[in-house]
């Protein structure tokens, strides 16, 4: 793919630990506690809480509309049906179902638009959670986004994001309801009996100590179960890719197993969660029942010594309902706050990766235009945690050459261009661009100036012209075709039914290999850089495409520095200088003509290479 160096943050063996700046505003960092957690997860998407003052006002009135039934229905049997006089008052039952119907109406009115502002509020900070996670995975290296599997990756910040989704959308409406109804029926309660109340509170404090030790433990198998979903999502999403080897190498009965292995892992702790879980309504409803009775029994012994109406111990009684219901609401949301709390945390921790790879921005150098000098001054790169693999390169590339990268496999090529492309910054020395520090050249410039033309050029499905104008969206199809023209591929295209119109499928799988890598060298060429860096392709292609493509290469490194790594014998012949790798350094420098002569890694290539194409 000609893609142009736009990933450019590998995290090097020279980083230290991952900490925290993804250009949120300053946060509470911390996401050990659950409260901590959801602050920051706040603070991130504020969206959650704009306008949330109107909204608590509807919830707030919703809420307080709840107890008009009962106030009603105490009022109409102490004072309408037994009223003063001894006769029912049927004026006054009238008045009080009229003025209850309406404040229903008005309630049941505020608590849809309290709902409205909520799915709206939530939505939208969903998105831009959403939106934040998928942008910081993109500015994540390649090394650090491949040490996690791609569909874990995605998890984090599709079903993780769904949790809080679910949470901030049916959990989040009711915990504002049900605190506030909780308060409301406590008051009222309270005025009608202390004594009755007393026996309510006492009856659910258990269930209050039960609930919080409870939190402990669900906390933690709800994070479990958000990794384990993750690890079955990562698993799935690589089998599928891979299925084409899997067949090929008939492995489906192990591989299944694997992807079994992971569905039963994430049944596992789901089915844990879940007991955890469904123990808190039981005993939230047993308590209920308790205090329903409790309240039946000391509310008739109170009435029978005056201290109580018949109209207030009904009245109570539908309170405590009003009571009970947000408690046992309370306990559901809860689990539901746990599951949403591990998915925050998780999509913290993908925020809180930082890109390694720091552009300088704003403040960077611009490269100016035209061929780009290389150097390399001593530099020595270890992956993560790993052995020194490319150490003391100290090279020049003068501008406009063009140059072969070859060497034995695991030699270090790839790593050299990586560090040429940034990808990944050395562990120690610098590497130079037009003489200045990579480091600090802004990512701008160096996506401009810098293309890298993979082994596999990834293409998206889409057209074939979308696919090389990837680079330049601008570019119109007259100038496609110029490009092509140039490349000396007028052939091929001529040759295509729909032209640059054509489906390319998905990855290009509608496109024969060599195809694929002629798609990779206009969307190249379009880009138009200085430097190029090529990976070669070593799939073998058809003679007639072969011709294309070397037609094509020999074309867009004109004039241009390049640097490629040869796997074929003619390139490295046409090329300026070929640098020869061995073991982590560079062994050999020269020209094809000159080295072959020479005994050394690079005379031994070339008779290898002309051994297996004799
Ligand atoms: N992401 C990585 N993490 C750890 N080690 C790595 C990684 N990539 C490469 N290596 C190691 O670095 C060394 C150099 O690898 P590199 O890919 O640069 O070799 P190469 O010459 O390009 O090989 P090939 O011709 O097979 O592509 C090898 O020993 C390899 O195992």
């Amino acid at each position: 793919m000609s893609a142009p160096v736009s990933t450019p943050t590998e995290r090097g063996a020279s980083d230290g630990p991952a900490a925290v700046d993804d250009g949120a505003p300053a946060l509470h960092r911390s996401t050990d506690t659950a409260m901590g957690t959801i602050r920051r997860g706040l603070a991130l998407s504020p969206e959650f809480t704009r306008g949330l003052g109107i909204t608590l006002l509807f919830a707030v009135i919703a809420t307080v509309g709840k107890i008009v039934v009962p106030m009603a229905v105490q009022q109409i049997i102490d004072n309408g049906v037994v009223a003063r006089t001894g006769r029912p008052d049927m004026g006054f039952v009238t008045t009080a179902v009229t003025v209850c119907a309406v404040l229903v109406v008005i309630t049941a009115f505020c608590s849809y638009l309290m709902n409205v502002r909520l799915y709206r509020a939530t939505e939208s900070g969903l998105a831009t959670l959403r939106r934040r996670a998928f942008r910081h995975v993109h500015d994540l290296s390649v090394l650090t986004q491949n040490s996690e599997r791609k569909g874990a990756l995605v998890s984090r910040v599709t079903a993780d994001v769904d949790q809080i989704s679910t949470f901030m959308q049916m959990g989040g409406i009711m915990l504002i309801v049900s605190s506030g109804q909780l308060l409301i029926a406590t008051a009222l309660m309270a005025a009608y009996s202390w004594q009755l109340t007393l026996v309510v509170w006492l009856c659910f404090l258990p269930l209050l100590f039960g609930v919080r030790w409870l939190q402990r433990l669900l906390s933690k198998a709800y994070l479990k179960v958000r990794e384990r979903t993750g690890d079955m999502l990562g698993a799935i999403g690589e089998t599928v890719m891979g299925a084409a080897v899997i067949r090929a190498h008939a492995t489906e009965e192990r591989t299944g197993r694997r992807i079994d292995d992971t569905v039963l892992a994430t049944r596992r702790a789901q089915v844990k969660a879940q007991r955890l879980s469904m123990a808190v309504s039981p005993f939230a409803e047993l308590v209920a029942s308790v205090a329903n009775a409790a309240v039946v029994v000391a509310g008739v012994w109170l009435g029978i010594a005056g201290e109580l109406t018949p109209g207030e111990l009904v009245a109570f009684l539908f309170l405590v309902t009003l009571f009970v219901s947000p408690m046992i609401m309370a306990t559901e949301i809860f689990n539901e706050a746990q599951n949403a709390i591990a998915g925050w945390r998780r999509v913290l921790g993908v925020l809180d990766t930082v890109p390694d790879i720091a552009d300088p921005g704003r403040d960077g150098h611009e490269l100016p235009r035209g061929p780009v000098s290389v150097g390399f001054e001593g530099v020595s790169y270890a992956y993560p945690g790993g052995p020194t693999v490319l150490s003391g390169v100290d090279e020049e590339i003068r501008p406009g050459t063009r140059i072969a990268v070859v060497g034995e496999t695991g030699s270090g090529k790839t790593t050299f261009v990586k560090l040429l492309t940034r990808l990944m910054d050395p562990s120690e020395g610098t590497v130079l661009l037009d003489g200045a520090d990579l480091r600090r050249v802004a990512f701008s410039s160096l996506r401009r100036r810098v293309v890298m033309v993979p082994q596999e050029g990834f293409l998206f499905d889409s057209s074939l012209g979308d696919n090389i104008r990837f680079a330049r969206p601008e570019a119109a199809d007259a100038e496609l075709e110029d490009a092509i023209t140039e490349l000396g591929l007028a052939d091929w295209l001529d040759g295509l039914a729909h032209g640059l119109d054509t489906p390319v499928g998905q990855r290009g799988e509608s496109l024969s290999a060599g195809e694929r890598q002629l798609v990779a060298l206009v969307r190249a060429y379009v880009a138009d850089p200085d430097l190029l860096v090529l990976d070669e392709a070593t799939s073998a292609v058809d003679p007639a495409t072969e011709v294309r493509i070397q037609r094509a290469l020999d074309r867009l490194t004109r004039g241009r520095t390049s640097v490629t790594i040869a796997h074929r014998l003619s390139t490295a012949e046409a090329a300026d200088e070929v640098l020869v790798f061995d073991d982590g350094r560079i062994a050999q420098r020269g020209t094809h003509a000159d080295l072959v002569r020479l005994p050394g890694v690079y005379a031994d290539l070339h008779a290898s290479w002309v051994h297996s194409s004799a």
